[in-house]
């Protein structure tokens, strides 16, 4: 499978492929034995779905912390995202860094991102539905979010026409100097 490494470790992009034919095509989103050599043995416990009506259509940044830490391995089934992860892990020489990657349902590339970051997306089409697996349940008491428009983050998210629409929750999060340490 085609996969992409970063100069920050943990984040994989990968791209499994796609069989098409005269009724469409067929391709394994998800098989344990290719996808463990390159994210590592995890254990999925729920798969999540969520469609973004408008462009610009941002959700983040989230992660949940330990005992219910998520890795997540995330795709776009319709449409198109900007994907950013952020590194959390205090220990880590590229802390408060990020790696951002376009998933689309045409190049159809999926994104591990491992416990220890946090992650959101802005979608760059209408409808776009995005999927991903997740190695934890959802736990709403150790739901955390980082202001994904912290000038320290330096993520450069693409700029919709109007508003970025978010969640009245996402208008609130702290910014990384204002976060307690989440990750050794
Ligand atoms: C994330 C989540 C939400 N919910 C509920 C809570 C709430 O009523 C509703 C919408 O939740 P949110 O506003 O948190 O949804 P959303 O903003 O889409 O949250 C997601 O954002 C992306 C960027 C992630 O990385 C995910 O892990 C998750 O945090 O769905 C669940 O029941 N299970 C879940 O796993």
């Amino acid at each position: 499978m085609e996969h992409q490494t970063f100069e920050i470790a943990g984040p994989v992009l990968l791209t499994p492929k796609k069989f098409g034919d005269a009724r469409g095509f067929f391709s394994e989103t998800y098989n344990e034995r290719a996808f463990a050599p390159l994210i590592g043995a995890q254990r999925f416990v729920q798969d999540n779905q969520s469609l973004s009506g408008p462009v610009g259509t941002l959700r983040g940044l989230h992660f949940q912390i330990d005992p219910m830490a998520q890795g997540k391995l995330v795709r776009v089934v319709r449409g198109a995202i900007f994907d950013v992860a952020v590194d959390l892990r205090r220990s880590s020489p590229t802390f408060g860094q990020h790696v951002s990657v376009m998933l689309s349902a045409q190049n159809w590339s999926q994104f591990w991102i491992p416990v220890g970051f946090a992650h959101g997306f802005c979608t760059l089409e209408p409808d776009t539905e995005v999927v991903y697996k997740v190695t934890e349940y959802y736990a709403p008491d150790c739901d955390r979010g980082l202001a994904f428009d912290d000038p320290a983050l330096g993520i450069v998210w693409p700029k919709p026409a109007g508003e970025y629409l978010l969640s009245p929750k996402d208008r609130n999060h702290p910014s990384l100097r204002d976060l307690p340490a989440c990750f050794a």
